[in-house]
């Protein structure tokens, strides 16, 4: 496995040679700034785990633009100044960058950082035991790629603030179970953690479903009842898909984060709300904003902190962990030993996954089904995988099949069909938008953990 990098920005020559001649700094493949070109810039290429920053008064714009830069999240920021203020080091603290070493800086206690945040980027990656799952877990997330151990670092910076958070990535990647792992490790957690789907609610009912109503406001409203901001009071109100709001819904939602308070239809009072707002995309947010499916405005608000929720092909190693570790769940439910054979590892290892973990798990358990006790390569339906053996499968349905899983089958490979497009699923299906929803969640909540 390759070593964990480190990139080094220090003019200091002093604090340059202690720093160097740290155990912690040598366990890394090291890459020392040119120190005549922007630090930000540099860094944006070689990429590396963590950063050592020296900070002088040239790096502004590099300070500056690391704001709102995906980098924030994906790397550990040890800066050290000269302990002047200076409120864009203040700002990217705040934003959970990482540490902020004054001057006269003690280097023995930097040692302590990067040893925790190099122990957690060496994960061996030794699978033993066919019937366990050996993949690291944070909150609901699995995964020991470099990519995911940098994903759990953002959600703790994350957690122990109270900003608003954006979870960015393609569809299924995880991006609910990373706003719901950043509720469970916040001090929230013991508040509810409320997810909607943006893009399923219903017109006639926004109002009342994001803001509650009081008996009477409407015909049919028989009593009163909780929007979804009181139900979420004092914990994390999830907005799934929120790009897919009514765009005139988008400014009432922006309103209620501006002014913290917001009004349940028919009643006379505000209410205050206290919660913390995780939203999430699949959309390329550019073109949400471009071409007026997402207000610029509210994209700032919510994103207070972006998360970048990397794709399954972006983490090395853990697409044949989670299959391991979806087999080893399933078996444990129903007291099977089911075995993924050493061909079809191969082929998981060396597939894209575009629909990422979904596609992962749902192949998985639709191999769970078809498999006695091997899962073979030809159980892995996928269309790239193994499209031929996806038609024999499925359209000669097995004898005995139980129909929940005909229908789950017939289910995801529409899905599948129409790239993940619930609208086109739906209607191709003959079930409401709403249905397929419930389904999919049911599917999710049942498979495996
Ligand atoms: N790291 C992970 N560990 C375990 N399970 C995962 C992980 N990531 C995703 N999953 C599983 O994959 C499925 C899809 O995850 P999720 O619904 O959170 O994705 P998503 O990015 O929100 O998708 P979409 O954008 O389509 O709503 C879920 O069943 C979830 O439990």
């Amino acid at each position: 496995m390759s070593l964990p990098k480190l990139f080094l920005h220090v003019q200091d020559p002093l604090l340059a040679s202690d720093l160097l001649a740290l155990k912690g700094v040598q366990q890394y493949e090291l890459n020392v700034s040119y120190q005549e070109e922007s630090w930000l810039q540099q860094l944006a290429i070689s990429q590396c785990d963590v950063a050592i920053i020296e900070v002088n008064p040239a790096d502004g714009d590099s300070l500056q633009g690391l704001v709102d830069h995906p980098l924030l999240s994906q790397t550990e920021f040890l800066f050290f100044s000269k302990g002047e203020p200076d409120p864009m080091l203040d700002r990217l603290i705040q934003k959970g960058a990482g540490f902020h070493y004054r001057a006269p800086f003690n280097v023995k206690s930097v040692e302590s950082s990067l040893n925790e945040v190099f122990n957690e980027l060496s994960v061996p990656m030794q699978y033993n035991n066919p019937q366990a799952s050996y993949l690291d877990q944070f909150g609901l997330l699995v995964g020991s790629s470099c990519a995911m151990h940098s994903l759990y670092r953002t959600i703790r910076k994350v957690a122990s603030t109270n900003t608003n958070a954006f979870i960015i990535g393609e569809s299924g990647t995880g991006k609910e179970l990373i706003a719901n792992t950043l509720h469970v490790v916040s001090p929230r957690a013991e508040g509810p953690f409320v997810a909607i789907n943006c893009g399923a609610l219903s017109p006639e009912l926004i109002d009342s479903e994001l803001f509650g109503h009081v008996k009477g406001a409407f015909t049919g409203a028989h009593k009163d009842h909780q929007g979804v901001f009181e139900q979420a009071e004092g914990g994390t109100l999830f907005l799934d898909e929120v790009t897919e709001m009514p765009f005139e819904y988008q400014v009432k939602l922006l309103r209620v984060l501006e002014s913290g308070e917001y009004k349940p239809v028919g009643a006379q009072q505000v209410k205050k709300t206290n919660v913390r707002i995780v939203a999430a995309t699949n959309r390329v947010l550019s073109d949400a904003i471009r071409d007026d499916i997402f207000r610029e405005d509210l994209y700032f608000r919510l994103a207070q902190f972006p998360i970048m929720s990397p794709p399954l092909r972006d983490r090395q190693g853990d697409a044949c962990g989670l299959a391991q570790h979806f087999l080893a769940y399933r078996n444990a439910q129903d007291g099977q030993q089911k075995q993924l054979s050493a061909s079809s590892l191969e082929k998981i290892g060396q597939y894209s996954w575009p629909g990422n973990v979904r596609e992962l798990k749902h192949a998985i358990e639709r191999a769970y089904i078809l498999a006695d006790q091997t899962i073979l390569p030809e159980h892995l339906i996928t269309n790239a995988l193994n499209s031929q053996a996806e038609t024999n499968k499925t359209s000669g349905i097995p004898f005995g099949m139980r129909l929940d899983n005909i229908e789950k089958i017939a289910i995801l490979k529409t899905l599948k069909n129409n790239e993940g497009n619930r609208t086109d699923t739906a209607n191709q299906l003959g079930i409401s938008i709403k249905t397929l929803y419930n389904k999919l969640d049911k599917y999710d909540q049942t498979d495996f953990l």
